[in-house]
């Protein structure tokens, strides 16, 4: 099965290492395919315009919206699509968006710069196809690019014989909702630190104990919110006295 990923932006350069290492065996294998688009093809001015001042002023500049139309229609015109407007404005991107993206047939990023798009884009497209607008989290960057590396990434690492072993065992690490431990290998002692006594005891219950009393430790120092957000079930006993 391969996906079909279209990025458009107005740096094409940016999206330059989606061809590296793992993304580019991917798409040398066949299983993935990536058109990246400079969005000012379709400008007709002589100065490749693809940005105005706002309606209703403020600051910076958003994008005009006959450009993208152009652009779109353009690649859309390829066959049906998911599109995918990153914005810090958007619902969440998390590891379930990028799950039910890996069952998509094509992807179709729209890179903003500036304050964004035109909504007119966006409510024009909705009206005819899944149109989600997402963000990556709760920090502003210069434009989506860097935001659409993130998020073809987590999407492409799930689609079968792009990684060697199979993303399922490493996911369920993550299925119990708690955050990773720390994690060790050789030397067993590295600048007079060693590594905890328990992981080399071969006693697997003992690990394990170590192992998820670690998780939770961890989780509840960086990350109470997952804690709160956990099924009733989830924490026994034992947890619960940690
Ligand atoms: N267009 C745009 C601008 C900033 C930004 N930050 C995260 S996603 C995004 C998208």
């Amino acid at each position: 099965r391969r996906v079909r990923i279209d990025v458009v932006t107005i740096f094409p350069g940016y999206l330059a290492p989606l061809r590296e290492a793992l993304l580019g065996r991917a798409i040398e294998a066949g299983l993935v395919e990536l058109g990246v688009h400079d969005l000012r093809d379709w400008t007709h001015d002589v100065h490749q315009a693809v940005d105005d001042s706002p309606y209703g002023g403020g600051p910076g500049m958003v994008m005009r919206p006959q450009v993208w139309g152009e652009a779109l229609d353009a690649v859309l015109a390829a066959g049906p699509a998911r599109l995918v407007v990153p914005t810090p404005a958007g619902r969440p991107f998390t590891q379930a968006t990028a799950q039910a993206w890996a069952g998509e047939e094509r992807l179709v990023f729209a890179c903003g710069r500036y304050e964004g798009i035109d909504q007119r884009v966006v409510d024009s497209y909705a009206a005819r196809m899944p149109v989600d607008e997402v963000s990556i989290g709760d920090y502003v960057l210069v434009g989506g690019e860097v935001a659409v590396m993130v998020m073809v990434e987590a999407v492409v690492r799930l689609l079968p014989g792009v990684l060697g072993n199979p993303v399922s065992a490493q996911e369920d690490s993550f299925s119990d909702g708690l955050l990773e431990g720390p994690a060790y290998t050789r030397p067993v002692s590295w600048r007079g630190l060693d590594v905890p006594e328990v992981l080399r005891s071969g006693n697997h219950a003992a690990i394990a104990r170590w192992r998820r009393d670690r998780a939770l430790e961890r989780t509840a120092a960086r990350r109470p919110d997952l804690l709160d957000a956990l099924p009733e079930d989830a924490l026994d006993r034992a947890d619960r006295a940690f």
